[in-house]
């Protein structure tokens, strides 16, 4: 089945805090960084995941990128990892942790992944997390589950998938590796398509190319991140943060730069909210 995405589709499963939530039931979402040169991309997503409603977003660092990150922070909070088994026991508390914009393509990725995949969390891949499985998708298959959300661009899904665009088309295509990888798949780019392994798909419409600059894609995964972390459910989380994220751009308009979009979300929440449920 293929729906126009839209927020008819999951306004009403956008998460609500109660009287009884405190910080730590609201959502815990971690964010892993990379190394001191390229700690951008994951304060990025963090401050996405943070706006979007987690109640607690934690980026987590190797040894030497941390007192680049810590006077960058404020809300946002930090702990190092020394190696795999550490990030695996700072991520057991998690509700969901990204990991994949500026982690490197390295074996430390990969293991780091592993990591991830053996603690409860729901895990968004992105970037760099998907390009260091080129030439073994099986492997990246093996860890993965209908609770995890990948976010390939049309360069990363190709690493992936070899020819599968050009042979199928974006929708089939992003249905197809939904199917393989056994996870949600969000194929990016001016009309993304957001597939889950049960078949369906939807399409977001409405391009804001205005998203076409560096870092908007980290800032999506900290969305989506964000919504995992608050027990939204996959395929909802991901149709919500493309469209809010598509839409927070298309109002901005030129100039946008992915540092804006984090904190454009909260009138565009709000909006939804009360609109909820059947707005479109
Ligand atoms: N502020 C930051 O710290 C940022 C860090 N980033 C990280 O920087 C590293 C390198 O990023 P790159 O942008 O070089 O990596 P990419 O994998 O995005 O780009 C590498 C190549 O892939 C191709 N490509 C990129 N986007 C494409 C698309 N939509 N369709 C088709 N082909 C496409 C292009 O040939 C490009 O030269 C990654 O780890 C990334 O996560 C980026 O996310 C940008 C922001
Ligand atoms: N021409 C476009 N029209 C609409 N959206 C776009 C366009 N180009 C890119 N985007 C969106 O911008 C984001 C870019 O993500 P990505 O390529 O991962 O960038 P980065 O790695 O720099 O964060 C995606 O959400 C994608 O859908």
């Amino acid at each position: 089945m293929t729906e126009t995405n839209g927020p008819a589709l999951w306004a009403s499963a956008l998460p609500r805090p109660t009287a009884e939530t405190h910080k730590h039931s609201r959502g815990r979402l971690g964010v892993v960084s990379g190394p001191p040169l390229r700690t951008g991309a994951a304060r990025l997503a963090a401050r996405a995941g943070l706006r979007i409603g987690a109640g607690l977003v934690k980026v987590f660092c190797p040894p030497d990128a941390a007192m680049v990150l810590a006077p960058a922070l404020e809300a946002v909070m930090l702990d190092v990892f020394n190696d795999p088994l550490d990030l695996e026991r700072l991520s057991e508390p998690m509700d969901a942790v990204v990991i994949g914009p500026a982690a490197g393509v390295d074996e430390a990725t990969v293991l780091n992944i592993a990591a991830l995949e053996r603690t409860g969390a729901a895990l968004v891949l992105d970037a760099d997390a998907l390009t260091v499985f080129q030439g073994r998708v099986d492997q990246l298959a093996l860890g993965l589950d209908r609770d995890d959300v990948a976010t390939p661009h049309a360069g990363e899904f190709e690493r992936l998938f070899p020819g599968l665009l050009a042979q199928k088309g974006r929708e089939d295509a992003a249905r197809q590796a939904a199917d393989v990888l056994g996870c949600i798949v969000v194929l990016k780019g001016d009309r993304t398509v957001i597939a889950a392994p049960d078949g369906r798909v939807r399409i977001n419409d409405g391009a804001a190319p205005w998203l076409a600059t560096a870092g908007s894609g980290d800032v999506l995964a900290g969305m989506i991140g964000g919504l995992l972390a608050q027990s939204m459910d996959s395929f909802e989380a991901a149709s919500a943060a493309v469209w809010l994220h598509a839409e927070a751009a298309r109002r901005f308009g030129p100039g946008l730069i992915a540092e804006d979009l984090p904190d454009r979300l909260p009138p565009l929440i709000a909006q939804r909210l009360d609109a909820a449920p059947g707005d479109a």
